[in-house]
């Protein structure tokens, strides 16, 4: 299906070790092993027992986060090593990344971690240890609906030498279903007016009389830490998005 790809350059395919000692600290901020191990936002094993029947969105030919039809591609969480497969290139292609540090990217994945209720999902072309796609599930709890769940998908791209081959659709459905394994008792999502039909293909809808996203922006710095824990120190990022 996907063999047509061009092969990505060859900066994209060095694996940049992370070694420093500052590095090793925020590891054990994170509570993981002082290693060259690394540490998985979620559990892997969570994205095999997705039932993809189960999705409207039509696959042809079928494929799944399990089994995503070529043996080079795999689905799974994001790792802390994903700053150095092209995570946050990919997201650029989304919208502004900003200029992120691996410790600020380190702090920020240890942050969702800990939360629980962050399911930053990516696809992987392991012939070049590349990341070409992404979808992020965030968990929403209420006190609404009996303390319900909702689903909220955010930040969903593909890199663009690798769209058109069901990528899109394979990393927006695996999130879906994880929402709906999670407990979820809806997933919302905000997109342009052109991404309509593709949305509307995976099973999303427009709600009459209940369609409209609006927003308030805000003038300078936003992406002060309001984290309790930091609360009152210096904002560790303080770009405009
Ligand atoms: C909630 C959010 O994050 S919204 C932001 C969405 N992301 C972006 O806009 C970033 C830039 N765009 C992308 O990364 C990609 O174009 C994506 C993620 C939107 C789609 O990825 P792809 O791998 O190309 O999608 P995929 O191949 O699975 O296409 C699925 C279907 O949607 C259609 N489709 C894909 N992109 C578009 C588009 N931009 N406009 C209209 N239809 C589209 C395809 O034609 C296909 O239709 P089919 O099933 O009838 O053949």
């Amino acid at each position: 299906m996907l063999q047509e790809l061009r092969k990505p350059p060859t900066s994209a395919r060095r694996v940049v070790s992370i070694s420093s000692e500052r590095d090793n600290v925020l590891r054990r901020k994170m509570g993981g092993p002082v290693s060259e191990e690394e540490l998985s936002l979620y559990d892997p094993a969570m994205l095999l027992s997705l039932d993809f029947f189960r999705s409207p969105a039509n696959f042809s030919p079928r494929i799944s986060a399990a089994v995503p039809g070529e043996s080079w591609l795999k689905v799974r969480p994001l790792q802390s090593g994903d700053f150095h497969r092209g995570f946050l290139q990919i997201l650029s292609q989304l919208t502004k990344v900003g200029d992120v540090s691996l410790t600020q990217f380190l702090n920020r994945f240890a942050q969702m971690r800990a939360s629980g209720d962050y399911y930053v999902t990516v696809i992987v072309d392991t012939r070049y240890d590349k990341i070409i796609g992404s979808a992020t599930l965030v968990l929403e709890r209420k006190f609404i609906h009996g303390c319900a769940t909702r689903g909220r998908l955010e930040d969903v791209v593909v890199d663009d030498t690798y769209r058109g081959k069901q990528l899109g659709k394979l990393i927006v459905v695996t999130v879906s279903l994880l929402a709906e394994q999670l407990g979820c008792y809806k997933m919302s999502l905000d997109c342009k007016d052109k991404l309509i039909p593709f949305y509307k293909s995976i099973g999303y809808t427009l709600e009459p009389g209940n369609a409209n996203t609006m927003n308030i922006r805000y003038e300078g710095p936003t992406a002060r830490s309001i984290d309790r824990n930091t609360a009152g120190s210096k904002p560790e990022n303080t770009e405009p998005s």
